[in-house]
């Protein structure tokens, strides 16, 4: 699908040498975000969220992390309402995770750190007609991010959990249909934090609202682990490196308000 970042992503230095920050840019993520520093918006209205399982079309290991890729050839798969003027297409969705349960998340509250983070990664299909161009404009692109937190076994999850060994390393795809990504949303949708930012990975570009959603879902210990068993290195590379900490390290705010949608 239009919408993975095949080129992008294969530029990626390894995660040590964090990609430097964009020259001049004033708007990147992740960041901290600060409770009390939240300006609570009481125009930000619920998220609209309609997505249709059967645009679900496979699995792949892009050296960075797992997307799940979704047709977004139509207007089938959808987000719009919350802070958003036009409605957006779900295109992937991915994880980022630690090495452990101490770290993982890309995003923070307080600087309160989450084992894993997932991102819902929609475009603007009202303003452009491809993924691709809609990357390049800072209206373009719709990220909600979900904070996963360790306790019970998120049933959802597991048949994404189940596929994972078949996309072990760095360029395996994988089939993988009819999963519906609205069971990874947290109960409570109307509670979350909305700014302006980036990409986190290569080009970086400054083009996401950003949704973080402020309820985290839960998962268990052992479907952490499957995340961790991943590769980034392919098939054919002698030397082996586990898929983990694949976030970005965080980045100033440069006066950016973070609004609220709950008091
Ligand atoms: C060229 O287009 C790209 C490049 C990279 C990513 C992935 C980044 S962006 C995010 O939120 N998390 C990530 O790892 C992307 O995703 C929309 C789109
Ligand atoms: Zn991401």
């Amino acid at each position: 699908t239009a919408c993975s970042s095949r080129y992008a992503l294969s530029q990626l230095h390894p995660m040590w040498q964090e990609p430097l920050a964009v020259p001049g840019g004033d708007r990147q993520s992740p960041i901290d975000i600060s409770v009390r520093k939240s300006l609570f918006d009481p125009q930000l209205k619920p998220l609209v969220v309609k997505y249709d399982p059967r645009t679900c079309q496979q699995i792949w290991n892009n050296g960075y992390s797992f997307l799940v890729e979704y047709d977004d050839t139509t207007d089938k798969s959808t987000l719009h309402g919350g802070p958003l003027d036009d409605q957006f297409r779900l295109c992937q969705f991915h994880f980022h995770w630690g090495e452990n349960n101490a770290w993982g998340s890309e995003h923070t509250v307080d600087h309160l750190l989450y084992p894993a983070e997932l991102h819902l990664v929609h475009w603007n299909s009202d303003k452009y007609s491809l993924f691709e161009e809609a990357v390049m404009e800072d209206n373009g692109l719709a990220v909600i991010g979900v904070f996963l937190k360790v306790g019970k076994r998120h049933e959802g999850l597991q048949k994404l959990v189940d596929a994972l060994p078949a996309v072990r390393h760095k360029d395996s795809v994988v089939e993988f249909t009819r999963f519906d990504p609205a069971c990874l949303l947290p109960e409570s949708r109307d509670n979350y934090w909305t700014y302006s930012g980036s990409l986190t990975t290569p080009p970086l570009t400054e083009a996401v609202t950003w949704i973080i959603m402020k309820q985290p879902i839960e998962v268990s210990h052992d479907q952490l682990a499957v995340f961790r068993s991943l590769l980034f290195t392919s098939a054919e590379e002698e030397v082996q490196k586990s898929m983990v900490n694949n976030f970005r390290v965080q980045q100033p705010l440069k006066g950016r308000t973070v609004r609220s949608s709950f008091i």
